[in-house]
């Protein structure tokens, strides 16, 4: 693998029972590159980035990632009973982080979504949109040098999505390798790769 290649996925096929929802499928992610992952629903998005992760196994292919990684799953990820601050301090312990520099890296990457969480709110009083925000602050702890991004942004208002993109931007100028799920083909412009996985027969 290339130095500068932090994720590598080669000839990844998965199946469930006799559907095979992915079917070697490439992908390699530089350092200070975005790469969208796009396609109809259930086309096996969500399937390749927990493959990515480590979440889930291929039934063949192999993934290398070349560093430390954070992942923001579609849904779920957060603790009911926890607040902000505990979630960023579990994750920030998981990095080697002290408790202050958790604390002030969840604060800070919060500040760049425009929210000020708070400290007494536990998870479950949070809204959808909030909670989202919550797990990509927890993805980008301990600076990851690859972000796995699985439809981040659902439930976030108008200007919390501009803020969403300004942070993948900056992520991607301090050189990490960005992987985003996504449906909203007008960003696609402003990234360097699209994978499409809608099978061929699908296509228009
Ligand atoms: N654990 C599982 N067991 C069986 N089938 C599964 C499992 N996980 C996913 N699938 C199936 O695999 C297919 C791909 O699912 P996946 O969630 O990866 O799609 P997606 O492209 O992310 O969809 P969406 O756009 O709706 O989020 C779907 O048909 C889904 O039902």
């Amino acid at each position: 693998m290339h130095q500068d290649v932090k994720l590598y996925a080669r000839g990844i096929t998965k199946r469930y029972g006799r559907r095979t929802v992915l079917d070697n499928v490439h992908l390699a992610v530089g350092a200070g590159q975005i790469a969208a992952v796009v396609g109809a629903n259930g086309c096996g998005k969500s399937t390749l980035l927990r493959i990515c992760a480590g979440f889930a196994s291929p039934d063949r292919g192999t993934v290398q990632i070349h560093g430390t990684l954070g992942y923001c799953p579609q849904d779920g990820g957060t603790v009911d009973f926890l607040v902000p601050d505990e979630h960023f301090l579990l994750v920030g312990a998981g990095r080697g982080l002290s408790r202050g520099a958790s604390r002030a890296a969840g604060r800070a990457g919060a500040r760049a979504l425009d929210w000020e969480p708070d400290p007494r709110v536990q998870a479950r009083r949070l809204s959808g949109g909030t909670r989202q925000k919550l797990n990509l602050v927890m993805a980008g702890i301990g600076a990851p040098d690859v972000l796995l991004l699985d439809e981040p942004y659902q439930g976030f208002d108008r200007g919390t999505y501009l803020d969403f993109w300004q942070q993948l931007y900056r992520w991607r100028d301090e050189g990490k390798a960005i992987v985003v799920v996504t449906h909203l083909l007008t960003q696609l412009d402003g990234v360097d790769t699209v994978l499409d996985l809608t099978p061929a027969g699908v296509r228009a």
